[in-house]
C-alpha cells in the first residue's frame, strides 16, 4: 500500500447543553453553566462561593440547538468525507441522560427531532442519487457490555466477538454481523432493529438510560474510472458511536446488575479518559488503547486516520457540577488530539459493481468471515494503493 503523507489535524470537539429538567427544578437545582455561543465559551458557575470556570471550544450549542443545526455543521461533512473514501467517526460522550442519544438518535417519530444517525442514513443515499459511481453501502450494528463485544443485529447476538489487529495493523471485530443496503430505509431498518436488541434500563437520572457502548458502522464503497482509465475503489467507515454514561453509582442508585454494568462502563471510560491523556501528553510514549475493547475500536478515530467529532454533553443543573468539570476537562484535553485522515483509494483488476443494479449496486465477490470496521484497503481487489488530494 503506497501511503502519501498526509496533513494532520484536530479532532473536534463540540459541547452541547442540556437545560434543567422539571425534575431538576422541583429539587431546586440551579443554572451552574452559562454559554457565550459567539465566542464558544462556557462558564462554569460554582454557586456556592461565586467562582467560575472558563473553557472555549471550537463549537458550543446550549439548550435551544436544533438537531438539524447540531447535524449539518459537525457530522454533514464527515459523512461527506466517507463518501469520498475517508474514514470518519461521531462519538457521543457525557454523564447519565445529559442527551447522548438525543444527539445520535432523537425522536423515531418527529422528523425535526431526529439525530444524527437518522440524517446520516438519509444523505449518505441522497448524495449517492446525485451521483453517477456505483455504490456499495454495508452495515454492522455492535455494542460493548460488561467488556464484551456482541452483535446487535443478526442471530448470534449472544456470542462475545473478537477484537485482533491484522497483520497490516487494522482493527477488526471477528464475526461482525454485516448487511448489505439499497436505500436509506433499509439502512434505518438495520439501526432500528440494533436499538431494539440494546440494554437500556431505568435509572434514578433517566428512564431510558444506556447500558453499552454502541457501535454502528456504515462501509460506504464506490467504484470509478481513474484518469488512467482503470478502475478504481474508493472506500470509507462511518462510526456512530453512542456511549454509555459515565456514571456516579450513588447518584443514579444502581445496584446488583445494573451496578456491574455501570462499573464495567465506567472503567472502560477512564480508559477512554487515558488515551486521550497520553496523545496529548508530551512525556508519553505508550497510548493504553488495548487496555478496553472500547478504545481497541476507537484506536483509528482518535490519534488514528479517521475525520473525527466528540461530542461532549453536559448538564446545566448545579446537581451536576462534578461531572460537568470533568467532561470539560476530558474535553480540553481532547481537543489537542491530532489525526491524519486519509483516503482510501485503491486501483483493482477489475470493475467489481455490476452495472445493471440501479443506485447502489452490490458486489458479486463473497463475502468473507469477517468485516472490518476500519479497514483501509481489502487486498480481495486491491492492486495498489494510492492518495489523492
Ligand atoms: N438537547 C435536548 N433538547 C431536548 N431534550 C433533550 C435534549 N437532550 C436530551 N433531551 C431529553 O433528555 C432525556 C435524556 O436524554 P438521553 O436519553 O439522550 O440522555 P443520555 O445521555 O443518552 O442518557 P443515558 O446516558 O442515561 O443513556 C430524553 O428524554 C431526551 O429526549
Amino acid at each position: 500500500m503506497l501511503k502519501a503523507k498526509q496533513s494532520s489535524e484536530p479532532i473536534k470537539v463540540v459541547i452541547r447543553c442540556k437545560g434543567l429538567t422539571q425534575r431538576d427544578i422541583e429539587s431546586k437545582a440551579r443554572e451552574a453553566v452559562t454559554v457565550d455561543q459567539f465566542s464558544c465559551e462556557v462558564r462554569l458557575h460554582d454557586l456556592a462561593n461565586g467562582k467560575c470556570k472558563k473553557f472555549t471550544f471550537e463549537q458550543v450549542y446550549d439548550e435551544d440547538s436544533s438537531q438539524k443545526q447540531v447535524f449539518d455543521e459537525n457530522a454533514a461533512d464527515i459523512v461527506q468525507g466517507v463518501l469520498g473514501g475517508y474514514n470518519g467517526t461521531v462519538i457521543s460522550y457525557g454523564a447519565c441522560s445529559s442527551g447522548k442519544s438525543f444527539t445520535m438518535s432523537g425522536s423515531q417519530e418527529d422528523e425535526e427531532l431526529k439525530g444524527i444517525v437518522p440524517r446520516a442514513c438519509k444523505i449518505i443515499f441522497e448524495k449517492i442519487e446525485e451521483q453517477e459511481k456505483k455504490y456499495l453501502v454495508k452495515a454492522s450494528f455492535v455494542h460493548i457490555y460488561q467488556g464484551e463485544t456482541r452483535n446487535l443485529i443478526g442471530k448470534n447476538k449472544n456470542k462475545s466477538l473478537k477484537i485482533f489487529e491484522t497483520s497490516d495493523g487494522q482493527i477488526q471485530v471477528k464475526d461482525i454481523k454485516t448487511v448489505r443496503v439499497r436505500d436509506a430505509e433499509s439502512l434505518l431498518k438495520v439501526y432500528r432493529a440494533g436499538l431494539r436488541n440494546s440494554y437500556i434500563s431505568s435509572t434514578r437520572m433517566n428512564a431510558f438510560s444506556t447500558r453499552s457502548h454502541m457501535f454502528f458502522f456504515i462501509t460506504i464503497e464506490s467504484e470509478e474510472i481513474g484518469e488512467d482509465d482503470k478502475p478504481y475503489i474508493r472506500k470509507g467507515v462511518l462510526k456512530l458511536v453512542d456511549l454509555a454514561p459515565a456514571e456516579r453509582t450513588r447518584k443514579t442508585g444502581c445496584t446488583g446488575e445494573r451496578l456491574k454494568e455501570a462499573n464495567s462502563v465506567n472503567s472502560s471510560l477512564s480508559v477512554f479518559g487515558q488515551v486521550v491523556s497520553a496523545l496529548t501528553s508530551k512525556k508519553s510514549t505508550y497510548i493504553p488503547y488495548r487496555s478496553s475493547a472500547l478504545t481497541t475500536i476507537l484506536r483509528d478515530s482518535l490519534g488514528g486516520t479517521s475525520k473525527t467529532v466528540l461530542f461532549i454533553h453536559i448538564n446545566k443543573s448545579s446537581y451536576n457540577y462534578d461531572e460537568v468539570l470533568f467532561a470539560l476537562k476530558l474535553a480540553i484535553r481532547a481537543k489537542l488530539i491530532k489525526n491524519k485522515p486519509t483516503l482510501s483509494f485503491c486501483a483493482i483488476q477489475n470493475r467489481f459493481l455490476s452495472s445493471s443494479q440501479s443506485s447502489v449496486k452490490m458486489n458479486s465477490r463473497r463475502s468473507r468471515g469477517t468485516e472490518d470496521a476500519s479497514i483501509r484497503c481489502s487486498k480481495l481487489y486491491c492492486t495498489k494503493c494510492t492518495s489523492r488530494p
